[in-house]
């Protein structure tokens, strides 16, 4: 097992297959690097399938007992079922998609291994999904949803990302979890750290206070401290889960983050938000993965208050030690 100079054992790994994307959501951080739009044939600069696959079971000889997929948009990997496939059966696999392959792939998915998705959904209502994503694909992502209910993947998690455009459409999607099986809601604070606009960025402690008045039960989760609302539907039938993301400006979710990123470029980093800490892994050798890791690690900050220091107006900016690995 590794642990950071702070404690934290790294216990996760989330993995970004690709940087390329259907979607083109106004949000997007892209897992902090850079923009999605472009072609979508795949590029030369992606890991293998067989480098991602050597990754995972390094990792899993390290105790890494997770692993999440990501993106870009990782389902327009070809090769994802060969990936989740020949994942150590040690590790927990998941995936975070925009859903619309789902429909058709999502049992094969299931075969091969793939034990939980997350889809996001920033919206119920079709006109407002297409101005967030700059998409159509609102038919697809709900049959995506089904797709994977039906191939077992319940629950499935349905992400919703917090600000100015979608703050309206909380109340509707809470009871939409509350109402219907199989289905929880991640309700995740829109960060501007890699993305601009912090004028976007609604009070996530008002959706806190609001989803407490609701809920009959609160939980703690352990990964990032999040917490966990347990509402009941209107007629006082079902109950469903909310989990709110809130990492902004917030040191304790920081300092219960057990997981080091892996770019589709193949390069490890320690903190989404960070990108002066990438280690390259070399000819992805078993022993350069290992030895990146260790480096990675070595490296983690805690990232509020630390890396990203608050300033008098109430925004972040880089600590000034951090200037010089920072624009390098
Ligand atoms: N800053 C920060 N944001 C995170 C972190 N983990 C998740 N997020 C935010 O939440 C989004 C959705 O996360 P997901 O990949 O769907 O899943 P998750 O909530 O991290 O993991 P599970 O609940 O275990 O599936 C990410 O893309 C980020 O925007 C983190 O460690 N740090
Ligand atoms: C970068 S996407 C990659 C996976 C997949 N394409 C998807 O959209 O689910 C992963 C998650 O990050 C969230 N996200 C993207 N930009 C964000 C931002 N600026 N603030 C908070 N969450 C963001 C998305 O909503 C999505 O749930
Ligand atoms: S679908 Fe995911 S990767 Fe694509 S633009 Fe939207 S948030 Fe970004
Ligand atoms: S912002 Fe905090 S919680 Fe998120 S990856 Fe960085 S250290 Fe982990």
């Amino acid at each position: 097992m590794l642990t950071d100079e702070f404690d934290r054992d790294v216990t996760g790994i989330r993995v970004s297959l690709t940087d390329r994307c259907n979607f083109d959501c106004v949000y997007c951080h892209n897992e902090g690097l850079g923009d999605t739009r472009g072609p979508m044939d795949p590029r030369e600069n992606e890991m293998g399938t067989d480098d991602v696959v050597r990754v995972c079971k390094t990792a899993a000889e390290f105790g890494v007992d997770s692993v999440k997929f990501t993106g870009g948009e990782p389902m327009l990997r070809e090769d994802l079922e060969e990936i989740i496939e020949r994942v150590p059966d040690s590790m927990e696999t998941s995936l975070t998609t925009n859903g619309t392959f789902l429909p058709g792939r999502a049992e094969g998915l299931v075969e091969a291994g793939l034990e939980r998705v997350n889809i996001s959904q920033d919206a119920i209502d079709r006109e407002a999904f297409a101005e967030i994503t700059k998409s159509g694909g609102f038919d697809r992502v709900i049959e995506g949803v089904d797709a994977a209910l039906d191939a077992g993947l319940d629950p499935v998690k349905l992400n919703m990302v917090v600000f100015e455009a979608t703050a309206g459409y909380v109340p509707e999607m809470v009871d939409h979890v509350a109402e219907n099986d199989g289905l929880r809601l991640q309700l995740i604070e829109y960060m501007p750290e890699l993305t601009g606009n912090p004028e976007w960025a609604i009070d996530i402690g008002r959706v806190h206070d609001w989803l407490a008045e609701r809920a009959v039960e609160i939980e703690r989760r352990e990964m990032h401290d999040r917490k966990r609302y347990w509402i009941e539907g209107e007629d006082g039938d079902g109950r469903g889960m909310v989990e709110i993301v809130d990492p902004v400006g917030n040191p304790t979710f920081c300092a219960n983050c057990h997981r080091v990123r892996v770019t589709h470029e193949g390069y490890l980093k320690g903190c989404l938000n960070r990108n002066d800490d990438l280690k390259p892994m070399g000819e992805m050798s078993r022993g350069e993965i290992r030895e990146a890791f260790r480096e990675v690690v070595a490296d983690r900050v805690p990232y509020y208050g630390e890396y990203l220091v608050e300033t008098d107006e109430g925004g972040w900016e880089i600590n000034e030690k951090y200037l010089e690995t920072a624009d390098a």
